[in-house]
């Protein structure tokens, strides 16, 4: 079966951490970069439209790229050449895996172009891409869509899918500052005490039956000890903004390592889950948009990440987790 020449990979903005939940929760949001790579005789091409145009390396050091390179030398193949015409539209070093993205893209499109593969295997794409990302929490519901549990096992990382209880209602506060994952991860201390430790242990579980179960839960499920605070010196104006909206009852988090804040509203009419009627909530919400800051209803993305042959004489190439589009 001959592979495509060229695919379109389509992978989603997602929010890591959910307050306790360190590095093993995230959720996929309906924002996308959207990424044509071909197979050519050879040199290496690079265009860059929307976020990070004019910003971002066009050359081997380009995320997509190295990522692509990465897992093409695990599948043992070298391709001649490469073009890459990425349309980016989520925000990089805004706490809404920018970089998580890239690395999805980059390796599945190695997997979905290698002439010597038939199908894309998940397991393998999820180990690679959070060896390359350094955690799962981002790369797991990019690949997978919807809410994801991932942790990391000797032979790489694991990752489980969440039923987001529909009334959930994700809303990201976008600010125009950026701060780089590696500093956040640094402002960190190498431990803490047991105390805010079994903190993280209880809120952790509280969170996942508050996303499937009972929403109501959420403001006490998004409770952090481990990282907002300690961040709180590199993103002034998102602490602020956290501590408002926590004030208020919004389930709010600082967004991956930060700075945007994602509160999660519970929309519908049902009071028993704690609910407001939807526009009071998204009103108050934008209403408490600092100044300089977006305020951006995103829905849950149930697919991840896309991969659709742009030619070649097969089906859609995936994952199996990850979705296709015809
Ligand atoms: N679409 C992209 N294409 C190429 N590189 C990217 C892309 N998105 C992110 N990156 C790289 O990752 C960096 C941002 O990563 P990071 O600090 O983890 O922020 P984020 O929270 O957005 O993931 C960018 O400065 C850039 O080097
Ligand atoms: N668990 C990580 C998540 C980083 O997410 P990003 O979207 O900021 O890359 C962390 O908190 O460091």
């Amino acid at each position: 079966m001959e592979q495509p020449a060229a695919a379109r990979i389509r992978v989603p903005a997602t929010s890591a951490n959910l307050g306790p939940a360190y590095d093993c929760a995230g959720l996929a949001l309906s924002c996308w970069d959207s990424l044509d790579i071909a197979v050519t005789d050879g040199g290496l091409t690079v265009e860059v439209a929307g976020a990070g145009a004019g910003e971002l390396p066009t050359d081997e050091s380009h995320l997509v790229v190295r990522a692509f390179r990465a897992a093409t030398a695990e599948l043992g193949w070298t391709p001649a050449g490469l073009r890459l015409s990425a349309r980016n539209t989520i925000p990089q070093g805004r706490g809404m895996g920018s970089s998580a993205a890239a690395v999805t893209a980059g390796v599945l499109a190695a997997w979905a172009l290698c002439p010597d593969v038939a199908e894309v295997d998940a397991e393998a794409v999820l180990r690679l891409c959070s060896e390359l990302e350094g955690h799962p929490d981002n790369v797991a519901p990019c690949l997978l869509g919807g809410a994801t549990l991932s942790w990391t096992t000797p032979s790489g990382a694991r990752a489980a899918r969440l039923a987001v209880d529909p009334r959930i209602a994700p809303v990201l506060f976008v600010p125009a500052t950026t701060l780089a994952t590696h500093l956040a991860r640094g402002l960190l201390p190498e431990t803490v005490p047991h105390a805010d430790a079994a903190h993280a242990a209880g809120r952790s579980a509280l969170l996942v039956h508050a996303l499937t179960r009972d929403p109501a839960l959420l403001l006490e499920g998004t409770e952090d000890r481990l990282h907002q605070a300690q961040r709180a010196p590199a993103m002034p104006e998102s602490a602020a903004l956290l501590a408002r909206l926590r004030a208020d009852g919004h389930a709010a988090v600082v967004s991956g390592a930060g700075p945007c804040v994602l509160a999660l509203a519970v929309l519908g009419p049902d009071e028993d889950a704690g609910a407001l009627d939807a526009a009071v909530q998204v009103r108050a919400l934008r209403e408490a948009t600092p100044a300089g800051w977006e305020c951006r209803p995103l829905p849950v993305d149930p697919t991840g990440a896309v991969v659709t042959p742009l030619s070649g004489d097969h089906d859609a190439v995936s994952s199996g987790a990850p979705g296709t589009h015809p």
